[in-house]
């Protein structure tokens, strides 16, 4: 049975998303995505599993920076989990008494509205997450009044609900990606995605439009691209790309060792199956024939074979 670390406490989405990812695993509560992280990375626990992204506010740029700057993990699988945020209290709180709310950045990012409307004058306070939040709030002494966390959290707490469906979209999924220290890689699918990070060589006209081209002219369709500060000043940034096949694919082989040689730096963070199941479109000439023969192609005519 294999170990793994999550954002926890117990009723975090991200313990939703483990349960789903690998129902047989024994499942190690951290404090916070670097922790979770660390565990995985130190053999405390098999892997980690960790939110990625959201598809209202985007990156969850612990993980992003964790995984640029971190001992290397690989990425071996990734869940998209539909979310839905409820607002939670002690007992006896009345919604108009509520002056203070504690979670997680990405649920105060995603349920803007309805605190605007329906709690002005609250002051929204960062939580490590939407758990630690709830098992916060029902500390009898808590200076917090209300968590914006998952219905359960709620009950695991003993909180009770004042709202539920309190996201600014109904349809808000997150993305959660499993992932160990490096070895052996899922095998292809036909329905695979891969992470990598790029650092450039230097700031220069078009340097990200040669990093593109790297993935355009095979044909390599790109699914998220993301910059990051560097941190050594303003203008400097690396990339986050995640695009469609597996590394094992000539055509996402090819482009990633283009990156590699024009790139300072470029750290693989895996090929892993793609949550939505969907295939790429294949480009008529960027097969695995198609490389194939034409390396052939190029060996004979460099053996005079014309
Ligand atoms: O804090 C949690 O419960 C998490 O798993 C992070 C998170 C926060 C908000 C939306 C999705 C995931």
């Amino acid at each position: 049975m294999p170990k793994l670390a999550y954002l926890g406490p117990e009723g975090t989405f991200t313990e939703e998303a483990l349960r789903i990812l690998a129902p047989q695993a024994e499942r190690l509560p951290r404090a916070n995505v670097s922790a979770a992280l660390d565990a995985a990375r130190r053999g405390e626990a098999d892997g980690a599993v960790v939110p990625l992204e959201n598809s209202l506010e985007g990156a969850i740029t612990t993980t992003l920076d964790e995984f640029a700057w971190g001992e290397p993990l690989l990425i071996t699988a990734e869940l998209l989990l539909p979310v839905e945020f409820s607002l939670l209290a002690r007992p006896g709180t009345g919604i108009g008494r509520i002056k203070r709310v504690f979670t997680h950045p990405a649920a105060i990012t995603q349920c803007r509205a309805f605190i605007a409307r329906e709690l002005p004058d609250a002051v929204v306070v960062a939580a490590p997450s939407t758990a630690a939040a709830a098992q916060e709030v029902a500390l009898p002494g808590s200076p917090y009044d209300a968590a914006v966390a998952a219905r359960i959290a709620g009950e695991h707490y003993g909180l009770v609900e004042l709202a539920t469906g309190i996201g600014d979209r109904s349809d808000t999924v997150t993305r959660f990606v499993r992932v160990s220290r490096p070895g052996p890689l899922p095998e292809p699918t036909g329905s695979d995605r891969t992470t990598l990070v790029a650092f450039l060589t230097d700031d220069h006209p078009g340097a990200l439009l040669e990093m593109l081209t790297e993935f355009s002219v095979r044909g390599v369709n790109l699914t998220r691209i993301e910059s990051r500060p560097t941190g050594d000043g303003i203008g400097r940034y690396f990339f986050h790309f995640d695009f469609e096949g597996h590394v094992a694919d000539a055509r996402v082989g090819e482009a990633v060792s283009g990156l590699h040689r024009i790139c300072a730096d470029v750290r693989f963070l895996g090929s892993y199956p793609r949550a939505d199941g969907l295939s790429p479109q294949v480009k008529r000439g960027t097969a695995n024939g198609d490389f194939a023969e034409a390396t052939g192609w190029l060996s004979r005519i460099r053996t005079g074979q014309v």
